[in-house]
């Protein structure tokens, strides 16, 4: 069972995914309590807020003032502030050990029906539950940075987690007015997966003299149409965010830089994609 009446919701983590959740969930009128460890990480994660709803504000883009927005928000830092919220969203460090803590605390301080779901790139949501009492009510719900931009939301459903906690999951990620897809508790789910090794690629490309920063950044941009290229993306997700995912990927999967096996197969079948109207998909 969970609770699906969400009013207030909490937040583990004032850091640059933690305050972003706060201010989306705040914006769509939820009582937020935002939790780190130190005072001066709950300040910094509100100015954070602030200076986002600002460049918000002047865009037209929310619906109420940032002030009244910001009031939706308590800060605190200690843990039994949560013990009253509806849901709890962790983005703590990508640290087992750290996200496994959390969730020890938040089994003890927060009532049997509350969804407890964590922000995680690449750890397992299995093994984040592994230790509680109640791992099925355990859920990874993936936040995309900047999380007051980004559309997407992956929902990551655990060995132990149930239908009615998937669905809830969705249903939050929705009212936030964000779009959700759903990948298996396997290392880095989709995102990740296919994302790290792109970025490694283009540091490598780099640290080789392939080409110049700019250039490479630029050659993913209008060779491929991404909006970013891999350097700057990394910049943007945090380098030590990019390097303890890459190094749960790595222990977890080994070498995934060779060309797949699929890949080559389709391309020996003729399968080349749009121009033979089969690739991966069909077209017409
Ligand atoms: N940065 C990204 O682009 C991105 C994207 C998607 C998911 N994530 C994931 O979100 C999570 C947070 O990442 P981030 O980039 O916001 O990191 P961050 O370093 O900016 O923030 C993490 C915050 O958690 C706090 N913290 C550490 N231990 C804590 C505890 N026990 N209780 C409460 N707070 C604690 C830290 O003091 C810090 O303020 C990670 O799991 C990360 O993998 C990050």
């Amino acid at each position: 069972m969970v609770r699906d009446r969400i009013e207030r919701i909490g937040v583990v983590g004032a850091g640059t995914m933690g305050s972003g959740i706060a201010q989306v969930a705040a914006t769509h009128g939820y009582d937020v309590v935002m939790r780190d460890i130190e005072r001066e990480f709950v300040d910094s994660g509100f100015e954070t807020i602030d200076a986002s709803l600002g460049r918000l504000e002047s865009r037209d883009a929310i619906a109420d003032d940032p002030e009244t927005i910001r009031d939706r928000i308590e800060g605190t830092t200690l843990i039994d502030d949560l013990s009253d919220c509806d849901l709890v969203v962790e983005a703590a460090l990508e640290e087992m050990d750290v996200k496994k803590e959390v969730f020890a605390d938040l089994e003890r301080v927060c009532d049997e029906d509350v969804l407890l779901a964590t922000n995680t790139s690449t750890l397992s949501i299995t093994s984040i539950a592994s230790d509680l009492e109640h791992p099925e009510r355990v859920i990874g719900l993936h936040f995309m940075n900047p999380v007051p931009i980004m559309e997407g939301v992956e929902v990551v459903v655990g060995e132990k987690t149930t239908d009615a906690a998937t669905e809830l999951a969705h249903d939050l990620a929705e009212e936030l007015e964000k779009t959700t897809w759903e990948a298996d508790d396997k290392p880095g789910f989709v995102t990740n997966r296919i994302l790290m090794p792109w970025i490694n690629e283009g540091i490598r490309a780099f640290d080789e003299g392939v080409a110049t920063k700019e250039d490479i950044d630029a050659g993913m941009e209008l060779g491929t149409n991404v909006p970013m290229g891999p350097l700057t993306l990394a910049d943007h997700i945090g380098l030590d965010v990019c390097l303890h995912a890459s190094e749960t990927l790595h222990e977890e999967l080994g070498d995934r830089y060779k060309p797949a096996y699929l890949l080559k197969r389709k391309v020996e079948a003729g399968d080349l994609g749009k121009k033979t109207d089969k690739g991966f998909y069909e077209y017409e």
